[in-house]
């Protein structure tokens, strides 16, 4: 995946404005924590690693003008302006985990103010640096699973344009690519907001591999006539027991994989696991504006005035899905006891 979606040159970050795409490749620099909590709402730059990876840039920007003399004031900046941009979007568990990772950072250290900003700096990078490694390596532990496939189905984006670069649904895909075997992908457009249609099409055949586009509605019926040999997606939220929060759709599409004995995979970090919550239950679900459902490229598609409901995620129970694939492991059920010792491996 050539295009990297964030960037930090000079001083500056630089996000790949994705609601431009496909017809331009703009970037936009936002200089602010605010600026950075609207990219992340208007999903300018989203996915759940990109949207944490932007955010730990964003409490760069927002603590690195502190006039805090001493290093509880300037602490408690950092603490402040992390709370607010951990509330730009609810469900990717990456946003709050990428900021409190930073924030842990600076908080065991006993330095003068300056040096606590240049370590938020430098937790933002590392940040950046391990995703585009972490990416790597769920391409290769995910490949084998993919090998005798001729084609798969993914939902939403997943893959470069939602990390720091390779992306985590794509990455087998692109691993099996460079090892010269190259599969079909079957693209949901994934309405309302169409990230498979915009962003997953253009990344892939940006990198020269086949695409064949379909509405949502018709996945049951690439299903059902063989199409694909597996459905392979990413994730925002993972509970305890396996239950799997990811874009709206892919609760439909595990149903419908599980009723076609299609196996459904999902590719992420191991920071997208929250071992906070035993099930799927209480994961938050974003709700966003109607306007998403009600219009199209601006143009409305749906009378003044009608009741909408736009979540943008729903949760797969964990009993249809048939393996996690992670940068360290392709992990099988039963989900409980696999992600309790991943818990413990994880020290978390
Ligand atoms: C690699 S995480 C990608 C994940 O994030 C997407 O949601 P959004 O486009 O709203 O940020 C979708 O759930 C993808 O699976």
């Amino acid at each position: 995946m050539a295009v990297a979606p964030i960037e930090w040159a000079d001083g500056r970050l630089r996000l790949l404005d994705q609601t431009r795409l496909p017809g331009e490749v703009r970037y936009v620099e936002p200089a602010t924590a605010e600026a950075v909590w609207e990219a992340i709402r208007a999903l300018r730059v989203r996915g759940a690693p990109a949207i944490g990876i932007a955010a730990a840039f964003g409490l760069y920007l927002g603590v690195r003008g502190s006039e805090a003399r001493t290093r509880e004031a300037f602490l408690a900046d950092v603490r402040r302006v992390a709370e607010y941009l951990a509330t730009a979007r609810p469900t990717a568990v990456n946003l709050s985990w990428a900021l409190r990772r930073v924030q842990r950072r600076v908080e065991v250290l006993e330095a003068p103010v300056d040096t606590l900003k240049a370590e938020v700096l430098a937790g933002a990078l590392e940040l950046l640096e391990e995703d585009r490694r972490t990416c790597r390596d769920i391409g290769r532990r995910g490949a084998p699973l993919l090998a005798g496939a001729r084609a798969v189905l993914t939902h939403c984006n997943a893959g470069g344009l939602a990390t720091a670069q390779y992306g985590t649904a794509l990455a087998p895909i692109y691993h099996l690519h460079e090892q010269g075997h190259t599969l079909r992908v079957y693209v949901d457009e994934t309405r309302p907001l169409l990230q498979g249609a915009r962003l997953t099409a253009w990344e892939l055949l940006q990198a020269g591999i086949p695409v064949t586009l379909i509405t949502d509605s018709m996945a049951a019926v690439v299903l059902r006539q063989r199409r694909v040999d597996a459905v392979i997606v990413g994730a925002d939220r993972v509970a305890s027991n396996g239950d799997t929060a990811n874009k709206i759709g892919t609760y439909g599409l595990a149903v419908l994989a599980r009723e076609h004995g299609v196996p459904l995979y999902v590719a992420l970090p191991t920071s997208t696991f929250d071992f906070s919550l035993p099930d799927g239950d209480r994961i938050p679900i974003e709700e966003r504006s109607p306007d998403e459902v009600t219009h199209l490229a601006g143009v409305r598609t749906a009378p003044e005035g009608v009741d909408v409901f736009n979540p943008a995620f729903d949760v797969t129970p964990a009993h249809l899905i048939t393996a996690f694939i992670t940068e360290v492991g392709v992990i099988h059920p039963p989900f409980g006891p696999a992600l309790a010792q991943l818990r413990k491996d994880l020290g978390r």
